[in-house]
């Protein structure tokens, strides 16, 4: 068996997202002599991820909030499509547009199958509907259905509850998502497998999506566009993460980028968009002989073992598998794994927390698609360098001097 599907282009599938218009918003809190957000215009396209970035107190979340009326602008006005949104019924539309917030904002002492249902049992769905759209939703998530739905959300992961939440955020369908610093409160790895189970979803749905945060590197990871804004909501930059870095529109915008803009080129080329090769695999039990043998006539020297769902569980070589008669149930404390949706920063901080030349793909479902070696990731920066920054020959030489000396 030999695993050789590289995730293709495929299908686009149909945008269920919305646009966003905001035109001349502006947001005067009482007391404030400056507004928070002054005269804002701002044009999201339906089925797109933008980020809010900027330094602390810019208007970031004011200007979110506003979008789902949980903060009133003090003027301007706000289309959903061609909806103008500040004219609705402020819990009506609340119910037609999913939020997320950094801790999840689930209620603590409700089933996770309760809470989210939430919104679906408000429009009066009935259980039958409700039943089924909360077992794909915690299929989308990643929670398995009969393993979570009757769980607290206390007796859970803070990762686990804030996928909770954006199943509950996603409950009744709605075209736009908004998102509040949404993985601001977990450890960085579970950030990452969050952060790439969004693009996944996204991938899925093509909802559209707005994520506040304070960190540029998760905004360039998740946004098609990047919106930087400084003090009073001032645009600095809207753009895609490639313009940005290529092209900082403001001083303002080269400070914020820092000196880390070179390596921030890794964090918007995804492990899909390069090269995945296959991998050999093989089941605990299966006989080591014909593991070998099949390893050799695909001139690899490693092997893949998967568990009963399919999902890698260690990575031997040959050497390993040929002191037992039996693929044995290997064990690999530090498997490095990443998404295809995983950036190339992703997946060489896997490599080298692992201490590996390489990291395996999976689907956040822990489906197996290939491997993605070191010199790919580095082979690939090197060449958007060379393309981003034409006249650093200096550069590509030395990076070429390194790479031969590394044999
Ligand atoms: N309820 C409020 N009353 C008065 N001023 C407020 C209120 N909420 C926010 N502000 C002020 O409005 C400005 C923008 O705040 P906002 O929370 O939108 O910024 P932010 O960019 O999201 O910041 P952070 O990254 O720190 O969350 C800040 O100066 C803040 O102090």
């Amino acid at each position: 068996m030999t695993t050789t599907d590289t995730p293709g282009p495929g299908t686009a599938p149909e945008i269920t997202g919305a646009s966003i218009r905001l035109d001349g918003v502006t947001k005067r809190y009482r007391g404030q002599t400056e507004p928070a957000v002054a005269a804002l215009d701002l044009t999201i396209e339906a089925g797109e991820i933008v980020t809010f970035v900027g330094p602390s107190g810019c208007g970031k979340t004011t200007t979110l909030k506003m979008i789902n009326r949980l903060i009133e602008p003090s003027a301007g006005r706000i289309f959903i499509d061609d909806r103008d949104i500040t004219r609705e019924n402020p819990d009506k539309l609340r119910q037609s547009i999913g939020y997320v917030i950094q801790s999840g904002g689930l209620f603590p002492h409700w089933s996770v199958e309760r809470n989210v249902g939430a919104v679906p049992r408000m429009l009066g769905w009935d259980r039958a509907r409700i039943a089924e759209r909360t077992e794909y939703l915690l299929d989308l998530v990643g929670l398995d259905p009969e393993e979570y739905a009757k769980r607290l959300p206390r007796d859970m992961s803070g990762g686990q509850q804030q996928r909770v939440g954006v199943a509950r955020a996603l409950a009744a369908d709605p075209p736009v998502l908004l998102m509040d610093e949404p993985f601001g409160a977990v450890d960085p790895m579970t950030r990452v497998r969050l952060q790439d189970s969004l693009l996944e979803i996204h991938q899925e749905l093509r909802k559209t999506i707005v994520i506040v945060t304070h960190d540029f590197e998760e905004a360039t990871k998740l946004g098609d566009r990047v919106l930087i804004l400084s003090k009073g909501g001032h645009v600095e930059q809207f753009a895609t993460p490639a313009e940005i870095l290529a092209n900082p529109a403001t001083d303002f915008v080269a400070d914020f980028i820092g000196s880390g803009a070179r390596l921030a080129q890794l964090t918007f080329t995804r492990v899909r968009d390069v090269q995945i090769d296959p991998v050999v695999t093989a089941r605990v039990g299966e006989s080591s002989a014909e593991v070998t043998a099949r390893a050799r006539a695909a001139r690899t020297r490693w092997v893949t073992v998967l568990d009963r769902h399919g999902r890698p569980i260690a990575w031997p070589n040959l050497d390993e598998i040929a002191a037992a008669p039996e693929i044995a149930p290997f064990v690999e404390p530090r498997l490095p794994v990443v998404a295809p949706s995983s950036t190339l920063h992703d997946a060489l901080d896997e490599m080298l927390a692992a201490r590996q030349n390489g990291a395996l793909v999976t689907t956040v479902g822990g489906k197996l698609v290939g491997f993605v070696g070191f010199r790919t990731v580095v082979e690939t920066l090197r060449n958007q360098l060379d393309e981003a920054y034409p006249d650093e020959q200096a550069y590509a030489d030395f990076v070429e001097a390194t790479d031969e000396g590394a044999g």
